[in-house]
């Protein structure tokens, strides 16, 4: 297992403060959104915020998994589809959220199914950044984001006990 070199921890605040920030944006394109298409398992939380913030009550997920081994990333799979009547017209209208786009792989999978969709995620890497629409904050491709529902309280140790030789 290879790990990146830089860690991006983000706490529930920040979390919520940058999914709040990513709904202010939403809501300056002026579209009125017929429903979010979280891709589980990550979107379902920011869903929940910008739902609520940008007032949209019909909800759908897309189910994909790939990370598999923690940060080794293996075959895509969908376990499940969206619902057809959101395909129709080719997604226009659907806001797509999730946690973050790294790769762009999951992100270029549920573009196909709805290219007229506009993506949104709170975070993004760069070679991931092309496939999605709206994001808050980018890192470097050689960072790991590390979100809150994946973390405990820990020892760390001091800086300057990682930078000796
Ligand atoms: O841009 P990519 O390289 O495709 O990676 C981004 C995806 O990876 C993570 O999901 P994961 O497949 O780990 O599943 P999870 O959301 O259930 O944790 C993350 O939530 C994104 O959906
Ligand atoms: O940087 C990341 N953090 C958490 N999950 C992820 N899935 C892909 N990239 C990441
Ligand atoms: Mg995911």
């Amino acid at each position: 297992m290879s790990l990146p070199e830089k860690a991006f921890p983000v706490s529930w605040d920040q979390f919520h403060r940058d999914a709040r920030a990513l709904a202010w944006r939403l809501a300056g394109i002026n579209v009125e959104w017929k429903a979010i298409v979280c891709i589980t398992r990550g979107g379902l939380v920011p869903a929940a915020v910008i739902s609520r913030e940008l007032g949209v009550r019909l909800i759908e997920t897309v189910c994909i998994a790939s990370y598999h081994d923690y940060t080794e990333q293996g075959e895509l799979k969908v376990l499940k589809e969206i619902t057809p009547s959101l395909l129709e017209n080719e997604g226009a209208g659907v806001l797509i959220v999730d946690d973050l786009t790294d790769t762009g792989k999951t992100a270029a999978i549920v573009r196909a199914m709805m290219p007229k969709a506009h993506f949104a995620a709170i975070y993004a890497k760069p070679k991931g950044r092309p496939m999605i629409d709206t994001f808050v904050t980018e890192v470097s491709q050689d960072t790991w984001i590390y979100f809150p529902w994946d973390m405990g309280f820990t020892y760390q140790k001091p800086i300057s006990e990682d930078h000796r030789g």
